[in-house]
């Protein structure tokens, strides 16, 4: 079998086809989505993921703006800035870009964005609400990998999916909203002692380990579903993902390629997220 591959590049430029048509009506009737990136220090990989947010909220009519800050920063003064942003009605969606300098407490600063505007999803009150199934921001990068099998038609109900991370950014989230949607989750981590056979056990595999190409094919069942979340680079540049694309797209019935997978539909689903922002807060539909 070789596997299909899911494009994460190609469904996002649909969706943001889809989404533009979306922000022209809202336009029509006087709102336009405006999101707010925060980016603190000059980590490259950072800047790069804030350069495609802005490029990809500009293709989709979304306004957007970003405030540098130096890496000197303190919580502070991130915490002001937040509370100014929190009452600014022209703002619709903060986002804080992760990793923050080490002096700043990332949850601290998760918690201080009003859970209304905060289109990351990390928000105590909309994870809980994302546990309980409730209409909520969802986490972009799950969502995204949500949506990439919803674009297959993959079936989630009664499949057991194995969930190798456990981060609060990918990894937990990811492995609820498989749970909301009937499948059987196991997560993976660190501690666990054996992980090859939970993975090849699984139907819908989710790396997310961070550790470049450390899913081969032993990892895989048959047939199974294999999402990559991974993005690591290599010394020579180029990315590369948690799983042995080559060997694994020989086993796997659909498959995601790093780069052109899971990420761009991290950026979509910001968009998302922050149209849904400035309908929540503004009333209009
Ligand atoms: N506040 C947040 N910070 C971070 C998040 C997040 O969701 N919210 N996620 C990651 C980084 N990230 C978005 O911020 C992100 C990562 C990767 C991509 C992406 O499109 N990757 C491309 C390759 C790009 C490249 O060549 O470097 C791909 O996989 O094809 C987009 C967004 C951590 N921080």
């Amino acid at each position: 079998m070789t596997a299909q591959i899911i494009n994460g590049k190609e469904l996002s430029a649909e969706l943001k086809q889809e989404m533009k048509v979306e922000v022209e009506g809202l336009k029509q009737k006087g709102l336009t989505p405006h999101l707010t990136v925060v980016l603190v220090g000059d980590n490259p990989a950072s800047k790069s993921y804030v350069k495609g947010k802005e490029k990809a909220a500009e293709i989709t009519g979304i306004s957007s703006s970003l405030i540098e800050l130096p890496s000197s920063t303190s919580e502070d003064e991130l915490l002001q800035l937040i509370n100014e942003l929190n009452d600014d009605k022209s703002v619709h969606g903060i986002l804080v870009q992760l990793p923050l300098p080490d002096q700043i407490r990332e949850q601290q600063v998760i918690e201080a964005i009003h859970p209304d505007k905060d289109v990351d999803g990390f928000h105590p009150s909309n994870i809980g609400k994302m546990m309980t199934g409730e209409d909520t921001f969802l986490p972009c990068t799950p969502f995204g990998i949500i949506t990439m099998l919803k674009s297959k038609a993959i079936e989630m109900e009664g499949k057991h999916a194995v969930v190798i991370g456990r981060s609060n950014i990918v990894g937990k989230p990811v492995g609820q909203l498989l749970l909301n949607e009937n499948a059987t989750v196991t997560y993976c981590h660190s501690k666990t002692k054996n992980m090859k056979e939970i993975a090849a056990n699984a139907d819908i595999l989710i790396a997310a380990i961070g550790k470049a190409h450390a899913i081969t094919a032993e990892y895989v069942k048959e047939g199974a579903v294999v999402i990559d979340v991974g993005i690591n680079r290599q010394p020579d540049g180029k990315l590369t993902g948690d799983v042995d694309f080559e060997s694994v797209k020989e086993i796997a019935s659909y498959i995601t390629p790093v780069p052109k997978g899971v990420g761009p539909m991290t950026i979509t689903m910001l968009l998302k997220n922050t149209i849904k922002a400035a309908k929540g807060l503004s009333g209009i539909e």
